[in-house]
């Protein structure tokens, strides 16, 4: 049986991310085109006017069409409340890490069908504004059976799972005695349920884990068959991204505070810089550097980092608008991040792009131009489309 297959018109413009084709930027930015899907695969894509049968017509009015949202970085697997704490740090109180022990507690006390409904709810929203692939962390069970527990969870929703029993050490746990289970028994039940590892590598946090133990952890998962994350340089300019890209991770996540030597490391590898500003807007903190890391030549990545310690949003356009007000990027070379960069930072060539053979994930824009996604903050003018 043929495949069904769906033509998409009154497009405004049209964001590849392919830089083959259209106004010859990295975008890739089309007018008057024209897409058809099948399989949920782009099966075509040209001039409006060459454009072929298809079994099924969506117009979209003139909207703006970009590849969907790509969010390399998300903890979505928690349940409890943090509030106060985000009140507290408007008011002056840093952030360490310490409050994921609060996390930690409410999560384990909640049931699976609690936690799911939570999950699911939270994937609901990102898709409401355009994501459509998301990395999901877990790192709020640290136990064996909470943290199975949370990838199991993750995997319901998605294929990027990602354990992170290296979040923080559990209160009242010896600190030697974790690092034997993370490496150990709990990587041995996570590893056939995750794609990636992760650690929180600061010694600026009595709670995270430094240079040494990081090591021991991404090791033990790259032996284990799992591609490399790092949270680096969150606090401090510690070792997180010497560390990644001497490991040759797909990402550092954080890089607020670099030395030069972590932005030339960056710059000669292939380990890509993806910058989390909802977290320095939630917790009050100084912006990492995206210009230094642009001009240097570093392939950078905007995600939500939607977690409900140091940012709970889960909008990448209000992440783009943050890139662009506060990190100085220009707005295509945020959507490129949000997108392209995501899709690099999680090694996939099937997303953040738009060309045939790569997955038919797009958001819409209640707009005519990707430039409103940072023009118009605040304001909800994306949503995920997967045909
Ligand atoms: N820094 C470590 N992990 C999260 C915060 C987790 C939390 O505070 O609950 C982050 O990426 O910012
Ligand atoms: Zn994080």
């Amino acid at each position: 049986m043929t495949p069904r297959a769906t033509l998409i018109t009154g497009i405004g413009e049209l964001v590849t991310n392919d830089p083959a084709v259209g106004d010859g930027s990295a975008l890739g930015v089309l007018s008057g085109a024209a897409i058809v899907a099948a399989e949920g695969r782009i099966a075509w894509l040209g001039a409006a006017a060459d454009a072929p049968a298809a079994d099924e017509r969506t117009d979209l009015a003139g909207r703006a069409v970009i590849p969907g949202f790509v969010d390399s970085h998300a903890h979505l697997v928690f349940a409890g409340d943090r509030a106060a704490e985000f009140a507290a740090r408007m008011s002056g109180t840093p952030y360490d890490g310490g409050g994921i022990a609060t996390t930690v507690a409410a999560t384990r006390a909640a049931s699976d069908g609690e936690l799911r409904t939570l999950l699911t709810a939270r994937v609901a929203e990102l898709r409401a504004q355009g994501t459509t692939t998301v990395e999901i962390k877990s790192g709020y069970g640290l136990s064996v059976q909470d943290e199975v527990r949370a990838l199991r969870l993750a995997g319901e929703v998605t294929a990027e799972t990602t354990f992170l029993g290296a979040h923080v050490v559990p209160a009242g746990v010896d600190r030697d005695a974790y690092l034997h289970l993370v490496t150990g028994e709990m990587l041995t039940a996570c590893a056939p349920l995750a794609r990636w590892i992760d650690v929180f590598c600061e010694p600026a946090s009595p709670h995270a884990f430094d240079g040494d133990e990081a090591r021991a952890v991404l090791t033990a998962g790259a032996a284990a068959g799992l591609g490399l994350r790092v949270h680096g340089n969150q606090l401090s300019a510690g070792p997180g991204v010497r560390l990644a890209v001497e490991l040759g991770a797909g990402s550092v996540d954080h890089c607020t505070y670099l030395t030069g030597s972590d932005v030339d490391a960056l710059a000669a590898g292939d380990t890509v810089a993806t910058l989390l500003p909802g977290v320095e807007f939630s917790t009050r903190s100084p912006y990492p550097d995206a210009r230094r890391l642009l001009d240097a030549g570093v392939t950078v990545a905007l995600a939500t980092d939607c977690n409900p310690g140091t940012c709970y949003s889960s909008s990448m356009p209000f992440v783009i608008a943050l890139g662009v007000r506060e990190l100085r990027m220009t707005p295509a070379e945020a959507l490129w991040a949000a997108t392209a960069g995501g899709a690099a930072a999680l090694r996939r060539a099937d997303v953040g792009v738009l060309r045939v053979g790569a997955r038919a994930d797009l958001a819409v824009l209640d707009a005519p131009s990707y430039l409103h996604l940072a023009y118009r903050p605040g304001v909800p003018i994306a949503r995920a489309l997967t045909v």
